[in-house]
C-alpha cells in the first residue's frame, strides 16, 4: 500500500527526514531536483528550450536547483522569478547563490508583465508547491495563466501551482501535462477535477524517511499490484469445487440478457466453484447456449425478475445487472435482502431501486459490496460541491451501512465501515463502456463466493477487472476494447497477480 500523506504529515516527513537521516535540508532539496531531472532527461530532448518559472519558497528553490542541474546536462534553460510577497527560503536562497551567472534569471515583478515565455518548448512550474495555503492571487495569478496560455508542454514540480492537496481549490491553477510529485502521492491527484491541471502524475523517490512514512496516520491508500499478490491465494491441489463456494447472479432481463452474460462469465472466470445465474424466462436458451458452466434458475416471469429463488444454497450473491426497476423486481430485491444473510455484491438497477426505497438500504447484509458509478452513487448519497465532498460522502455511507462502497471511475475508490479509502491504479478510458460494470460485478461475485473478505474482494476484484482492461486496451486499443475482452483479458490478469510470488 502506498500511504496517501496530508501536507501538514509531509512536512512533518520532510523535517524528521533531515533531522534523523540526518541530511542537510539543502541536501534533500538537491536530492528532490536530482529525482526530478533524472525523470526529466529520460523524455525531454535536450534541444527543447526550457523555462522554469520559480516562486520564492521551497518549490522556488527545486526549481532553481531543477535549472542549475539542467543547465549542467546542456539544454537551453531560462529561470522567472515571480518576485510577489512571498519571503524568499533559506534553501532558495542558497540555490539562487549556486546559479553563477548561467543559466539567466529574470525577475517577473509586475502583472503587466505577459507574454514572457512564447518562445519556450517546455515550461516546469515551480512556483508554488505543497506549501499552498490559500488561492493564488494577484502577480502569482497573472504568471500562472500567461504559463497555461502558451503552447509550450508544462510539467509541474511536486503538485500544480494553485492546486490544493488536501482541499477544494480555486482561482488559477497551472494546467500541467504531466506533474512529477515527491515521494508521497497527493490526495487531490485522485480526484477527476484535478486531472486537467496535473496530467499525468507520476511520483519520484527521494529518500524520504520509510518508517515515519509507515507509521504516519491515514486513511487514504494507493493499492499496489504486491497488495493484490497478497490476497489471491493460489489453489491447493487437494482443493475442490465445495471448497470455493456456489455463487448466484441474479441479473438481465428482455433486451438486457448481455448483461447478465457479462457477469456471468467474468464471474465463471474468477473461481468460484459453482454458479448459478437467475434470469427471466426469455433468458434460459441464451444463458444455457452462451455459458455452458453456469446453472440456470429461472424466473416465473417471461421478461424481468419478479421471484427469488431459494437462496439457503448460495454462498454469495450478486445482483442487479440489466434487472430494470418493474414494481415486482423492487418486491423481489425486497425479498432477496429479508431472506440472505451473507454478504452480497449490489450493482446497477439494485442500486437505483436502493436509491428510491431507503428503506431497503437498512436490510442491506453487513459487509456487502455496492459498486455504483458517480450517477448511481448521487441516488444514493445525493448531490456533492466538490471531490472531496464526495469521498466524505462515500465514506460516511460505508460506516453507515456497514458495508464497502466501491466508487467506480478512474481511481476507482474503495470506502470500507471502518473508515479506509482504497485508491485502485489500474484501469484506462477504454473501459469507460457499457458492460464494464457488470464485468466488475462477476468479478468481486466469483472472489465472494470463495471465501474472500469484502475487502480483499473489492481491493482484488477492482484491480484485476482494472488490470484485464489494461492489457485489453494493449492488443485492442482505448478505441475498440469491449466489456467482452475485459472478460477475455481476466485470465492474463489473475495470472499477472499470481506470477509475483
Ligand atoms: N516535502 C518534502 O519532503 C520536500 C519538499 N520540497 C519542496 O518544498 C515544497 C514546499 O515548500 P514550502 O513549504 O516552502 O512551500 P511553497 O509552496 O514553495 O511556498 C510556500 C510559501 O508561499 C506562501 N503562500 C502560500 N499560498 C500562497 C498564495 N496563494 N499566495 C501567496 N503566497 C502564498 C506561504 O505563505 P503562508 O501560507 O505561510 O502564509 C509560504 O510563504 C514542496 O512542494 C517541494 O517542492 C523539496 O525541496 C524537498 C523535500
Ligand atoms: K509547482
Amino acid at each position: 500500500m502506498v500511504r496517501i500523506l496530508n501536507t501538514k504529515q509531509i512536512k512533518a516527513l520532510d523535517a524528521h527526514t533531515i533531522e534523523h537521516e540526518p541530511v542537510k535540508s539543502i541536501d534533500l532539496m538537491e536530492r528532490a531536483c536530482r529525482a526530478f531531472v533524472n525523470w526529466f532527461v529520460q523524455r525531454i530532448d535536450a534541444t527543447k528550450k526550457i523555462g522554469i518559472v520559480c516562486g520564492t519558497g521551497n518549490n522556488g528553490g527545486d526549481g532553481l536547483g531543477i535549472a542549475r542541474m539542467l543547465h549542467d546536462w546542456g539544454y537551453p534553460v531560462k529561470v522567472w522569478i515571480v518576485r510577489g510577497l512571498v519571503p524568499e527560503s533559506a534553501d532558495f536562497k542558497t540555490n539562487l547563490e549556486r546559479i553563477k551567472g548561467e543559466p539567466e534569471i529574470a525577475d517577473i515583478i509586475t502583472e503587466s508583465d505577459k507574454g514572457l515565455f512564447t518562445d519556450r518548448d517546455v515550461l516546469i512550474d515551480a512556483i508554488f508547491g505543497s506549501g499552498l495555503s490559500r488561492p493564488a492571487d494577484g502577480i502569482y495569478a497573472q504568471a500562472i495563466r500567461c504559463m497555461n496560455e502558451t503552447d509550450a508542454m508544462r510539467i509541474a514540480v511536486d503538485i500544480p501551482s494553485g492546486l490544493l492537496a488536501d482541499n477544494p481549490s480555486s482561482g488559477d491553477i497551472i494546467k500541467a501535462h504531466y506533474t512529477v510529485s515527491f515521494q508521497i502521492p497527493k490526495l487531490a491527484f485522485f480526484f477527476p477535477h484535478s486531472h486537467p491541471f496535473t496530467g499525468e502524475w507520476t511520483t519520484v523517490d527521494i529518500g524520504l524517511h520509510k518508517d515515519f512514512i509507515r507509521q504516519s496516520e491515514t486513511s487514504h491508500f494507493l493499492v499496489t499490484a504486491k497488495d493484490i499478490t497478497r490476497i489471491i491465494r493460489p489453489r491447493k491441489r487437494f482443493d475442490h469445487k465445495g471448497t470455493f463456494g456456489h455463487a448466484l447472479i441474479i441479473a438481465g432481463g428482455y433486451g438486457k440478457m448481455g448483461a447478465a452474460l457479462l457477469a456471468s462469465a467474468a464471474a465463471l472466470r474468477s473461481g468460484p466453484g459453482l454458479l448459478s445465474v437467475h434470469v427471466p424466462k426469455s433468458g434460459y436458451t441464451i444463458l444455457q447456449t452462451a455459458l455452458p458452466e453456469a446453472m440456470a434458475s429461472i424466473d416465473t416471469h417471461e421478461h424481468f425478475f419478479t421471484e427469488a429463488p431459494s437462496l439457503e444454497k448460495y454462498s454469495t450473491i450478486g445482483i442487479g445487472p440489466g434487472i430494470g426497476q418493474e414494481p415486482a423486481t423492487v418486491k423481489a430485491l425486497a425479498q432477496v435482502l429479508a431472506n440472505f444473510k451473507a454478504p452480497l455484491v449490489i450493482d446497477a438497477d439494485a442500486l437505483n431501486i436502493l436509491g428510491v426505497n431507503p428503506e431497503l438500504m437498512k436490510r442491506i447484509p453487513e459487509n456487502s459490496i455496492l459498486t455504483p458509478h458517480p450517477k448511481e452513487f448521487e441516488r444514493l448519497a445525493g448531490k456533492w460541491d466538490n471531490d472531496f465532498q464526495r469521498l466524505e460522502k462515500q465514506k460516511r455511507l460505508a460506516s453507515e451501512l456497514k458495508c464497502v462502497v466501491v466508487l467506480k471511475g478512474a481511481y476507482s475508490s474503495i470506502a470500507t465501515p471502518d473508515g479506509k479509502v482504497y485508491f485502485n491504479p489500474t484501469g484506462n478510458p477504454g473501459m469507460a463502456k457499457g458492460g464494464s460494470g457488470d464485468v466488475l460485478t462477476g468479478i468481486l461475485t466469483g472472489l465472494l463466493a470463495q471465501g474472500y473478505s469484502a475487502e480483499e474482494t473489492a481491493l482484488a476484484g477492482v484491480y484485476l477487472h482494472g488490470l484485464a482492461g489494461d492489457i485489453g486496451s494493449r492488443e485492442k486499443g482505448t478505441f475498440s476494447l469491449i466489456a467482452t475482452d475485459l472478460v477475455e483479458f481476466l485470465p492474463q490478469s489473475f495470472k499477472t497477480v499470481l506470477n509475483k510470488f
